[in-house]
Order: C-alpha cells, then structure tokens, then sequence
C-alpha cells in the first residue's frame, strides 16, 4: 500500500505532551536538547532545557518550541543506551541520535534497528571486536543473542545459506567515508573464517571472497562500486574530492584529483622489471615522469602520501599473477595503459584544407609512433582514425576531415574507448578467475555502493548514483515493509491498512520508457521529413540496447528539439537524453528545453527560474539540481567505427580481442550506445539478482567530517539518518504500522501499576495485559501471541497516563506525608509533656521516699541507738555489780 510520507508529527502523538512531561526540543547547535515542559500555551510549549554547550554559564535555559516540534524523552532510557532502536520507547529522530551518540561514547559501534545493523565508524582501529575469539562466539549464535556486529549478519546470511540453500545478500551503504569498505572487509573475512581454509586450486576461501564480482557496474567513470581486488583497484579508482565534477577520468581530471592508479603505477615501474619481464615491445612501456603526459598532469597531484608507487605496481603484478592473467597479457595491458597516456600527447594543428587538421610537430609525431607500436597499429591508420571521418550513406561513402577540435576529441574518445574495453576485459577475467561454482544453487552477494550524493554541481553521474539509491531505496523499504509483515503474521495480528511511502514516481521521472519502446521490442518506423527519408530502428535485445538512426535528412532540416520524432510520446530523464543523443543538432539547451517542456507537470521535476540548463529533481533523499551541461556528451558511448576497424587490425591478439568484429548490421549503422540506457538495464539486471535473495542491510554511519575518534556531530549524522543511511525511512515504515512492541511481560513491568487489581492471585499475562489497555480505553493497538503492538504515539499515551498515576500518586504521597507529619508532632508533644510529667512525678516520688525513708532510717536510728545504750548500761550496771561482789568476797 502506497501513501504520502508520514511527518514525524504524526508519528508521535503530541496530545500527551502535558505540564512536566520530558521532551526533546529543536537546538540550533547540538539538533535536540532534552527539557521538562513547564507551561504550555496553545501550540506553544514553554521547557527548560538543558543546554550546556549553548549557554555554557548556565545549565538550565527556556525555550518556547511549536508543538509540532516536541517529542516526547523517555526518561527510563537504559543510560548506555539499547542495541536495537526498537526496542526504544519512542521512536524518533531525536530518540535515535541520543541512543547512537550514548553508545558511540561507549564504543558501542553497532546497533540494530530490527535486521538492519548501523555502523557508526569508530575512527580508531577496535581490535578486540574483529579477533578470532569474538568471530568463535557468533559462529552460529542467535541473531539478536550477541551484541550487534557485522559478523552476526555474516552469520545469519551464512546459516541462511547453507541450511535453507537460500542466495542472500548483504547491502553496505554510506557516504565516502563511512566504513563501508572495512565494513565489507570484516564480512569478507567473517565468511571467509566460516567457510574454512579448503583451498580451490591452491587459493584459500579467503583469497577468493576477497576478489568482488563487479559484472553489474562496469564503467570506470562511476565510483559507484567498490573494489577490493587489488588489480580492480589500480584500474577502477582513482583520487576523488568529494565534489567530484568531472568528466571521464581518462581524459580530464580536476585538481587535486588524480587519475586512474594504474598511470602512476606504471609511471613508478621499477625499470628492473622491465628487464625481467624481457618481452620484446615492453621496455618501451616505460614512460618516466607522469608530469610529461596530458592526461596527469592537468592536475597538480601526482603522488598520494604514504604511498610507494613502485611496490603498488609490484602488488598489482603479484595481484594479477593470482588472478590468473598471464604474463603477456599483463605486458599487454600495461602496453595499452602507456599507448593512452601517449594518445594524449598528439596534438594538432589546422591542416592546408578547410576544416581539417594535422599533427602539431615532431613531438606529437613521436607520441603517435609510440601509441602505435605499443598498440601494434599502422602508424597511418592511426593517424587517419584521429583525423578523419568515414561517413557512409545509402548512396556514398565520402570521407571526411576534422579540424583541429574535433580531432581533439577524436582522440580523447579513442583513448577513452580503449581504457573502458581494457577495464571491461579486466572485470571479466576477474570474474572468470573467481569461478563460482557452477553446480552451487546459492551465493551470498555482498554489495558495497555508493551513497545519494548532492553536490554544488551535479552531472550525469550524480543522476546515475542517485537513480541507484533511489532504486535501492524502493528494493529497501519493501524490504522493511515485507519484514514487517512477517513479524506481523507470525504474531498472528491483522496489518491490512499499514501504509508505506513509494518512491515509484522518481524512477518513473528518471527511467519510464516512452510508450512505444515499452510495447515493441523492435520497431522499425519510416517518416517522411522534409521530403527525405528517416529510419529509425530501435532494438531492445535482452540487456543490450541498441539505438540506431540511418539518415540521410539534410540535418538543418531537423528540428533540434524534437529531432523530428515528435509523435513518439518520450517518457523519462534516460530515454529523452537518448532521444536528444540520436540528433546530431542537439545541444544540453535543447535537451533541458525538452526537458521543461515534457516534464513540467511532474511533482518531482522542478524548472528553476530563468535558468535555461538547469533542473532540479526531488528524490526521496532532497532535492537535487543537475547541470545538463554534459549529459549529452556523457550519455554517449559511442565507439568510432574507424577505431574499431584500427584497433581490432591491431597485431597485438590482446589488444584486437579487445575490439571483436561487431555484428555486420551495427557495424555499418550503430555509431551511438547509451551510456544511461545501459546503466538502467544493469541496474536493472542487478534489481533482479536482489530479488532473487534475501537482503541484509548495513547502514555505514559517518559521525565527523574531521575523521577523529570520539567525535559525534549531531546534525552530520542526522542528514545520514535521513538520506544516506535510510534508517529513519526504515523507522518511518515500522511507524506506519505497530512502532511499539512490548512483551506481555514488560508490558506488565510497565503499566501494572495502572490496574493493579490485574495481578492479584493467578492471571494470564495475555488477559492481564488486555484488562489493563480496557481500563484505559485505549484503541487501534493489537495484541499476539507474545506481544503487545501499540500504534504510533501510543506508547506516548500510555506512558503519560503512567506519568499522571505517578505524578497523582506523588501527591497523595506528599500530602499523606505532610499529615503524617503534623500528627507526628502532635503526638510528639503529647509524649514529650508526658515524659516531662513522669519525669516531674518521679523526681517528687524520689523526694518523699527519700524524705520518708531517710525519717525512718533516723527513727530507727534513734531506736536502736536508746535501745544499744540501755543495754551498754544494764551490761556495765551487771559487770560492775559482779566486780562489788568479787571485791566483797575476796577480803
Ligand atoms: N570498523 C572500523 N574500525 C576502525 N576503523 C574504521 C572502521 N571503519 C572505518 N574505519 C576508518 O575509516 C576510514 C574510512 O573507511 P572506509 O575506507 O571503509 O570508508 P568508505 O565508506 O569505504 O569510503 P569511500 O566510499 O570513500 O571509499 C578507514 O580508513 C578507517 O581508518
């Protein structure tokens, strides 16, 4: 189901942004900062922030932000984040950030957003999370069981493979810089490890996972395909800037841009290897200094730092040793690399006749006798192929000559048609040396490509990368959309009404074949024009779309606009730019003039004021303004028939291999290929090869511009989010449908506390869960057999029903307290007085007990004090009486 993007406003349900509630604002430094609602006011919510970095004096600031731009903060988010984005409570742009920058603080590089890992490059070499130990634990571990990591969608694909014979493949996206290739090596190296060591003619699994097939993408004028193998390499890439704005890099090359490797590597041959690679014609390969070619140095970069150009040569030899080129066709390539460079360095001047041209002086003569003897051509026919033209029409066959511009370009073609033949050579025999199994019924593809680029300019190859993501981009959200399903079905809940966004109109815009060529596979049409005849055979032949014009229409007669074929209803970018390339009067004016005129009612297209050459197109990434200055020269691929002849004559078996006799029919009539049309049917051609698997997505996350460790611009990383890396259009589908999901068991943890009553003796987790969302009254969310699925903004809802229970129950709590408190000094007053009172008490019963007892101790005292007396008394009365009688008795 196709439906208008959804804004994050509805994603998110801001009813329940209420007084104290926990929100993300819009910053103008750090993108979101978190706060607490203090007042709202209609749509105006009033929060403190905290904002350190933009008020660093003080921590706390007020905003007034508009509704609309207010997410609510999950103030239970784990403090080091979650390893999958949904498990987050609420799933937006500010939530997603917080969780990546909280984990990259960590280390934490990789996170899950369901099946698609997000790799945010950590900037500094991580070696504990690559070594064999960790690759030993996701040998065959669970997905989602482990922290997330390249090697678990290794895995997955890998078991996926080999359990179910499955083809998988694993989708690597980014911007320049991003990781994609160390993201691509550690898979590599990931099924390398798993599909052991058991070498196939004496080459390790390995070695061959590490050769990439590139069959799809072969023009090395797009760096949109990566390239591992060291030989693809120092053929297929050369040293970019990010505004990349130029031509074919055979031919021109910006500063500081470098050409293809292979020039320099050649120009920095050790001259002992000429030596021992002794063939007869190869010394003179030998080229010196590459500031002495046209073709290098209209840039002023030669060298790459850290880079020893001799030993990459060496490597690239050993490289191609490996892959099983021998060792004269290396001579020969090398030979064909040299011829360019000296094709480049023949220049002409106006010749004795008008419009024609010759060779400017002894040094481009001499340049012309190298490139032919190292192409193994007559030295003439070379000559003539640069400065003339052969024209054959149905009554004549007239020879033509070129002035000096046009031979310029003559040469320059003939220098680009040889580098493209020799790197489609090399891809195929890479190709070859891989050797997939013939009998195998399922691989696991791994696609490294590049990014949406957008540009200050943007060219033909920007239209082309982008029709690439915008390609990938539908494949991915059906993708996502699909995985939804699933998770949907296998939770047995009904999804009939989820929506999606389509990007289908865009790749109608850029590659909608006209109606007739969408109906016939070939036609053959005569009309009569100005009372000539015009044939215009067009074939649409499996991938190889061949356009033929034979005309023999005085050409002023045409018109440039529409070349004549008014009645052909054209359909996008890619079949008007071929329309425009069959007419020889065509300028990039014309063809932007069509392009106005065929497309302004098309929501995608926009004709910027006054401009006369450029167009902008909304794709799902942003919109992009493209110059049309170059389209029609860089749409065209046209092989000069008399380059064809030269080369295919050549002596060299390698070098005529590279240019067969081409079919009797194209050879006479077919002058011009697209470039665009070819590149839609092998993306077309590529599509279906996905389809045919099950897809794996990496997002390559970039977190700085300056390249460091630790470093995580937030505003950087959410334009990847957005455009690049897709992982909020992923976020955007699951929010379309049930964003939230909560076991019964969390769901429990959660918001029991709403229903408390639901957990009183037995209960079934499921029935509790949907006695509590009754009570509550919620509407639209699902439940299946192990989850609860909640709606958009619906977590938001029930969270700030949460908040209000807390916030209640906060209250009740204080002002219980505070009663509780003032009861308590009430009856602290009352204990005090009576301890005092006991107190009084104790201390007069202490008195008169004293005073009673210390009375009767006197008393008693007394007493026994009389009573001692008397009886000393009667004692000494008696002892005295005894003492008289003794006395008495003794005289
Ligand atoms: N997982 C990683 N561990 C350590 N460093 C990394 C990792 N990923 C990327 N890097 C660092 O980032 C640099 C750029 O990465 P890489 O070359 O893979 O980017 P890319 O996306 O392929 O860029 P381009 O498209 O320009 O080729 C690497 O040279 C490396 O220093």
């Amino acid at each position: 189901m196709v439906g208008a993007p959804i804004p994050w406003t509805k994603l998110v349900s801001l009813d329940n942004i209420i007084v104290g509630s926990h929100v993300w604002v819009e910053d103008p430094v750090l993108a979101w900062v978190d706060g607490e609602v203090f007042k709202i006011n209609g749509n105006e919510v009033h929060a403190h922030t905290t904002n350190g970095k933009t008020f660093p004096e003080s921590s706390h600031m007020q905003v007034v932000a508009n509704m609309s731009k207010v997410f609510p903060k999950d103030t239970e988010a784990p403090p080091a984040g979650v390893d999958d984005m949904t498990k987050l409570s609420y799933l937006h742009e500010p939530g997603v950030l917080q969780n990546l920058a909280t984990r990259y603080e960590l280390n934490e590089i990789y996170t899950y957003t369901g099946n698609i890992l997000i790799a945010v490059n950590p900037f500094q070499r991580l070696p504990h999370l690559y070594d064999t130990h960790i690759m030993e634990q996701y040998k065959g571990a669970d997905f989602g069981e482990l922290s997330p990591h390249v090697f678990a969608v290794a895995d997955v694909a890998y078991r996926a493979m080999i359990n179910e014979g499955k083809s998988n493949s694993i989708l690597v996206s980014g911007e320049s810089g991003a990781g994609k290739t160390e993201t691509t090596k550690m898979l590599m190296r990931y099924l390398a490890y798993l599909g052991g060591r058991s070498g196939i003619e004496g080459r390790t699994v390995e070695q061959q996972v590490l050769e990439v097939r590139y069959d799809k993408f072969s023009f090395p004028e797009f760096d949109n395909y990566r390239l591992s193998n060291p030989v693809l390499e120092a053929f297929g890439n050369a040293k970019t800037v990010r505004n990349n704005n130029s031509r074919s890099r055979v031919c021109q090359i910006n500063d500081p841009e470098r050409n293809y490797h292979c020039f320099y590597l050649l120009c920095a041959a050790p001259h002992e290897v000429y030596s021992m690679h002794t063939l007869p014609l190869f010394g003179m390969a030998y080229l010196g200094n590459p500031q002495s070619f046209h073709y290098l140095n209209q840039s002023k970069c030669f060298k790459l730092d850290g880079v020893d150009e001799a030993q990459e040569y060496l490597a690239t030899r050993r490289a191609m040793d490996i892959v099983g080129i021998s060792e004269q066709e290396q001579e020969a390539i090398f030979r064909v690399v040299a011829a360019i460079l000296h094709i480049g360095n023949i220049d002409f001047v106006k010749g004795p006749e008008i419009d024609s041209s010759v060779i400017k002086d002894e040094k481009s003569r001499f340049h012309l006798d190298m490139a032919a003897e190292l192409l193994m051509c007559n030295v003439k026919g070379l000559e003539n192929a640069l400065i003339k033209r052969v024209m054959v029409t149905p009554e004549e066959v007239i020879t033509r000559t070129l002035d000096p511009a046009s031979a310029i370009v003559s040469r320059d073609g003939l220098a680009k048609t040889l580098y493209s033949h020799l790197f489609d050579w090399l891809v195929e025999k890479i190709n070859i040396s891989i050797g997939q199994d013939p009998t195998s019924k399922s691989l696991i593809g791994v696609l490294d490509i590049y990014g949406f680029e957008s540009f200050k300019c943007n060219s033909f190859e920007q239209l082309c990368i982008n029709f690439t993501n915008e390609k990938l981009q539908q494949h991915f959200n059906q993708h996502v959309f699909k995985m939804e399903q699933e998770e949907y079905t296998k939770e047995e809940i009904n999804w009939s009404y989820i929506e999606f966004v389509d990007n289908q109109d865009v790749l109608d815009l850029i590659e909608k074949v006209s109606e007739l060529e969408e109906t016939m596979v070939c036609i053959r049409l005569t009309v009569v024009y100005g009372g000539e005849k015009m044939v215009h055979i067009n074939i649409i032949d499996g991938w190889k779309l061949l356009v033929s014009l034979v005309y023999s229409i005085k050409q002023q007669e045409v018109d440039p606009s529409t070349g004549g074929f008014s009645y052909m209803k054209p359909g996008g970018i890619i079949a008007l730019l071929d329309e425009a390339c069959m007419f020889p009067r065509s300028t990039h004016e014309t063809f932007a003039q069509k392009l106005y005129q065929t497309l302004k009612n098309n929501k995608r297209f926009i004709k910027p004021k006054l401009s006369r050459t450029i167009f902008t197109f909304c794709h799902y990434a942003g919109e992009v303004t493209y110059q049309a200055d170059y389209f029609l020269d860089k749409n065209k691929d046209y092989v000069v028939a008399e380059h064809q002849d030269l080369l295919n004559a050549s002596n060299c078996p390698f070098v005529s291999g590279l240019f067969p006799p081409l079919p009797e029919e194209t050879s006479k009539s077919s002058k011009f290929s697209s470039i665009g049309s070819c590149f839609k049917l092998q993306l077309q051609s590529l599509m279906e090869t996905l389809n045919s698997t099950q897809p794996h997505y990496i997002r390559c996350v970039k977190p700085n511009n300056v390249l460091k460790p630790s470093i995580f611009e937030n505003f950087n990383v959410i334009q990847q989010l957005r455009c690049g890396v897709r992982v909020l259009e992923a976020i955007r589908i699951s929010c379309a449908g049930y964003p939230t999901r909560r076991t019964f068991y969390e769901f429990l943890l959660r918001f029991s506390l709403l229903a408390p009553e639901v957990l009183e003796g037995n209960f079934d987790d499921k029935a509790a869960c949907q006695k509590i969302l009754d009570k509550i009254g919620l509407k639209g969310y699902q439940l299946g057999k192990s989850k609860v699925f909640l709606r958009a903004g619906q977590m938001a809802e029930l969270d700030a029903r949460r908040a209000e229970f807390l916030r209640l129950r906060q209250a009740s709590v204080y002002l219980q307290s505070l009663w509780r408190g003032r009861l308590a000094c009430k009856l602290y007053e009352c204990i005090r007085r009576e301890a005092a009172a006991v107190k009084i008490q104790k201390n007069l019963r202490r008195y008169f007990a004293r005073k009673s007892y210390t009375a009767l101790r006197m008393s008693a005292i007394t007493l026994q004090t009389g009573s001692r007396a008397m009886i000393a008394r009667n004692d000494f009365r008696l002892r005295k009486q005894t003492k008289a009688s003794i006395c008495i008795q003794v005289p």
